[in-house]
């Protein structure tokens, strides 16, 4: 579980988040909405403990994360925005071997792991591809194998689906349904609630550093046009 209390978080004289209280149980999907600069990745920064808070806490089941971020980070998974600045390695395979390697996981495991995260992403057989002669979308395919090769506990992605075809959708969120109903926590930040609303059992709207709406997407899904977060529907 992830568990947010109090969680209060500056940058510079601007209060970013404020007072914001939050759980994510284990296997719970949730989609992190909300307008431009409302605070959502800097919420999701504090997860893993890449952000510190300024008052309030980030346990990572049961741990704080600012005291033990390496738990914290193993626990977890995070896709960022810009996956050219997450890749280490230059080939495919590679680069989702990385994390698995570091875990110190038995030669097999990992590339037990780094197929079925290949396979997931649809990018099976792509292991020796070069990263730099590779698509937006498929870039943007490794990195989340990358997160997923890990196994985190929790997953957060901040916007997954920018750049990828109707394929690679599906493919990835088929998965993301597979994992949350095994137990593992999905956190989706997104501005685009096209396909992701069938996956979450809640939507979390942010706006100004506080929340502004939280509950399943049945009754949430109306309310959203007001906060300048787009229904799906309309
Ligand atoms: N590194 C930083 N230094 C100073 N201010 C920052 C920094 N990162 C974010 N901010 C400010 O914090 C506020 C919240 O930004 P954040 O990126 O968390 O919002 P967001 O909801 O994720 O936005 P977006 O939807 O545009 O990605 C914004 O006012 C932003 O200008």
């Amino acid at each position: 579980m992830i568990a947010v209390r109090g969680l209060t978080a500056r940058r510079g004289d601007v209060v970013v988040l404020d007072g914001v209280d939050l759980t994510i149980a284990d296997g719970e999907s949730v989609l992190l909405v909300g307008p431009n600069g409302s605070g959502k990745t800097t919420l999701v920064r504090q997860f893993n403990a890449l952000l510190t808070p300024d008052e309030g806490t980030v346990e990572v089941d049961g741990r704080d994360a600012h005291d033990d971020p390496v738990t914290a980070r193993t626990s977890v998974g995070m896709v960022f925005q810009h996956p050219r600045d997450q890749f280490v390695a230059a080939t495919v395979g590679a680069d989702v071997a990385f994390g698995p390697e570091n875990l110190g996981l038995e030669r097999s495991e990992i590339d037990d792991r780094v197929d079925r995260a290949l396979a997931a992403v649809g990018l099976t057989g792509e292991r020796q591809r070069r990263i730099a002669d590779l698509s937006g979308g498929q870039q943007a395919r490794v990195a989340i194998a990358g997160a997923l090769a890990m196994e985190p506990a929790h997953l957060v992605l901040d916007e997954p689906l920018t750049g990828l075809d109707l394929a690679a959708r599906r493919s990835v969120l088929e998965h993301l349904e597979t994992l949350s109903d095994s137990g593992t926590s999905v956190v989706v930040v997104t501005h685009d609630l096209r396909d992701l609303t069938d996956i979450a059992d809640r939507i979390v709207a942010l706006v100004d550093g506080e929340i502004a709406l939280d509950g399943p997407p049945s009754a949430v899904l109306d309310e959203l046009d007001g906060l300048g977060v787009r229904d799906p529907r309309c």
